[in-house]
């Protein structure tokens, strides 16, 4: 497999470390300047293109890592975003390394007004999550910090590892934003319910100081079997990006549409919304919609009724 390796950040230290430790075949990008929330899009648009140009044929996958305290969302948004950008690659996937002896703390930092918490935002877009350094903490320390995890992203596959040790298949391939594969991805977990991880006591965090926290980032997921009207459904939809867009990071869903025996399925980062028909339901299976959003302040009771309204 042909790999190029791409680095945001200031001292090229992963890049020799990668190039002297790896079997597979590799390049080496380094983007070093500055601010990654304000210029990483227009280097990164610039960085893929001249990739493209030059080295279409030398490589299979370009794997991007971020330093640790970039936002991910315009790294995200480039590919979704920007035209020529997404005629030429795909984004996979986000995959976000947690350090399990050290992620909470930096989960529950405290950011100043609309300061973003960097930790919370990387494990909010992630698809696939690596918790690493497990033999550092307890069982209860980690069951904690997955059930935070959890409750922030409600979407994405965990594995647990030691020495960032997981499959090659786990972190290429991912397809989080290929609607074919929305299906499988969907899998609604009962146990990552808001009011379950309330329970869990992180909630009482928020009410000793004005800042706001972005533990506010969570997901809601509906799971509901029933057939909506797909006009209801595009209405509300379009009507929940144009007042939350900002606000919602990720979504994605499959539903039983009414008169059709296809799914509808569809996933979403912010603004930008696909949708299509998927494969049939079988003739005796049940037709449960599954819904997943994740995103800043969603309030959990107006997406439930927005969705029983589109329900015929
Ligand atoms: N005990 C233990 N140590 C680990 C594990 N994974 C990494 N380390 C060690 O932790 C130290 C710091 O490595 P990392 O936390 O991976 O640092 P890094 O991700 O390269 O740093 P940035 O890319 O700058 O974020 C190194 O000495 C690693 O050998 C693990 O699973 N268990």
């Amino acid at each position: 497999m042909r790999i190029t390796y791409v680095q945001f950040g200031e001292v090229d230290i992963d890049g020799s470390l990668v190039a002297s430790h790896s079997s597979v075949s590799e390049d080496i990008v380094m983007v070093n300047n500055g601010c990654l929330c304000c210029t990483v899009r227009g280097d990164l648009v610039k960085m893929l293109l001249e990739l493209v140009k030059k080295k279409r044929d030398k490589f299979d996958h370009i794997v991007i890592e971020t330093t640790g305290l970039a936002n991910p969302a315009p790294v995200i948004e480039t590919f979704c975003m920007d035209e020529l950008v997404s005629r030429h690659v795909k984004l996979d996937g986000v995959v976000t390394l947690v350090d399990a002896k050290h992620a909470m703390q930096h989960l529950n930092e405290v950011k100043p007004r609309f300061v973003v918490n960097e930790a919370v935002e990387q494990v909010a877009y992630a698809d696939r999550i690596i918790l690493n350094k497990i033999d550092l903490v307890t069982e209860t320390e980690l069951e904690v910090l997955t059930n935070r995890i959890k409750h922030i992203n409600g979407m994405a596959q965990i594995k647990l590892a030691k020495f960032g040790s997981v499959d090659m298949d786990f972190v290429l391939g991912v397809g989080g934003y290929d609607l074919e594969r929305i299906d499988s991805q969907v899998q609604v977990d009962s146990s990552c319910s808001p009011s379950h991880h309330r329970e869990a006591g992180h909630e009482h965090h928020n009410h000793h100081h004005d800042h706001v926290h972005d533990s506010t980032v969570s997901s809601v997921s509906i799971v509901y079997e029933g057939t909506l009207d797909l006009d209801e459904v595009d209405d509300w939809l379009e009507r929940l990006i144009e007042e939350k867009g900002e606000d919602l990071y990720r979504m994605k869903g499959v539903l039983s549409i009414n008169g059709s025996d296809q799914r509808y399925v569809f996933q979403g980062v912010h603004s930008t919304l696909d949708g299509c028909p998927g494969s049939t339901w079988g003739p005796d299976e049940k037709r449960i919609n599954k819904l997943v959003f994740i995103g800043r302040n969603l309030d959990e009771t107006t997406l439930r009724k927005g969705f029983r309204g589109c329900l015929v």
